[in-house]
């Protein structure tokens, strides 16, 4: 049985659809993300399922049960926003057990359960303090130690991190997958823009574009084989190069789409030839901008540090069985191209 099903949904605000017939389906335990361009849907989804905002038509079941007209505190799920939406007057300890104290729980079970869960988030030496002697990474980790303690069926997290600095996004991510192993057979459902959140927390993620859902598959299924050049184009950072206009390409190809990463680079030969116009150095990768001569910009990524300059003249090579050939209509064309084919 699904712990989250979603049954032709659609939401509106006034006269405008902006969700349009969602049907999805998400395994209790699964870990969840929505990921999209600003404005497709992800955060109405998300509230949907908690029941923050109504469904316009269709249905939503936790855990086999219609939840459409159940409230929110009822519907056995706990989210954590982006803002922490913590009470400043109390301190960690009342913050995280005031929602327990509301549902009546006796005090030895509500302290049980605060400690244990500042335990797992090691923050039990901040239960006295106030969420303003906190940094955004402990105050943080106090909301999602609040969710904790009323043991959800389902978590919902709705851009958790955006508020930290680098370092500390990439701790309290750690420390967010490290939970879902924890809470074994809790279902988790996350809404990111960060790529890398995306791929490293999601056992399957959801690709919505202008209220619709796009594709529906796993990190790497949505890397290596995207249902259309939307998905090709999102997935992946540095993003596809697409190529098109190019002499004839391959038949029935209407853009070439080629990642930054599939791209040999040389200075003596290649398919592309082109010149430097920006070369990014991050250390471990270079990013190297080239202005083809027919084919537009593509950006190459390079592991390592490398000499390339702007202004030099260089010509860039996908790598075999790495180039994904897409149609008119942004669909891709399933086959692998033949050798020489496109030399
Ligand atoms: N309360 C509301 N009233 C009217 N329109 C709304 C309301 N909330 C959201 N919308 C609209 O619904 C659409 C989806 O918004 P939503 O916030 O779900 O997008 P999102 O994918 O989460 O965006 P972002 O990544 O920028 O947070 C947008 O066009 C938005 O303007």
């Amino acid at each position: 049985m699904a712990s989250v099903e979603l049954r032709s949904v659609e939401k509106s605000f006034g006269s405008v659809e902006v969700l349009h017939d969602i049907n999805l389906s998400l395994e209790k335990g699964e870990f969840i993300v929505f990921v999209g361009p600003s404005g497709c849907g992800k955060s109405t989804l998300l509230r949907l399922i908690a029941g923050l905002e109504d469904i316009t038509r269709g249905e939503l079941f936790i855990d086999g049960t219609c939840v459409n007209s159940v409230v929110p505190a009822k519907r056995g799920i706990s989210m954590v926003f982006q803002s922490y939406a913590l009470y400043p007057h109390m301190n960690v300890y009342d913050n995280m057990a005031f929602g327990l104290e509301q549902a009546r729980l006796s005090k030895p079970e509500i302290d049980r359960r605060v400690r244990e869960a500042a335990s797992m988030l090691q923050i039990e030496q901040y239960l006295d303090r106030k969420p303003k002697q906190l940094s955004g990474g402990q105050r943080q980790r106090v909301a999602i130690g609040r969710a904790i303690t009323r043991q959800p069926k389902v978590f919902l997290f709705d851009e958790p991190l955006s508020n930290l600095d680098a370092a500390l996004r990439v701790d309290t991510r750690i420390e967010i997958a490290r939970l879902h192993e924890r809470l074994a057979g809790t279902t988790m459902v996350y809404v990111t823009h960060d790529q890398i959140e995306a791929m490293t927390l999601a056992d399957r993620i959801v690709v919505l574009n202008a209220g619709r859902v796009e594709q529906v598959g796993t990190p790497l299924e949505l890397y290596e084989k995207p249902a259309s050049r939307f998905v090709a184009g999102f997935i992946g950072s540095p993003r596809m190069n697409f190529i098109e206009g190019d002499e004839p390409i391959a038949a029935g190809a209407h853009a070439i789409g080629v990642r930054p990463e599939h791209l040999d680079v040389s200075r003596t030969e290649g398919r592309w030839k082109g010149t430097v116009v920006l070369v990014e150095k991050l250390g471990s990768d270079t990013f190297i901008h080239v202005a083809t001569e027919k084919s537009g910009m593509i950006n190459a990524r390079a592991v390592g540090n490398h000499g390339f300059q702007a202004g030099d003249t260089v010509f860039l090579t996908p790598r075999a069985g790495s180039i994904h050939l897409f149609n008119e209509d942004g669909k891709p064309i399933d086959r692998q191209l033949v050798q020489g084919e496109l030399e």
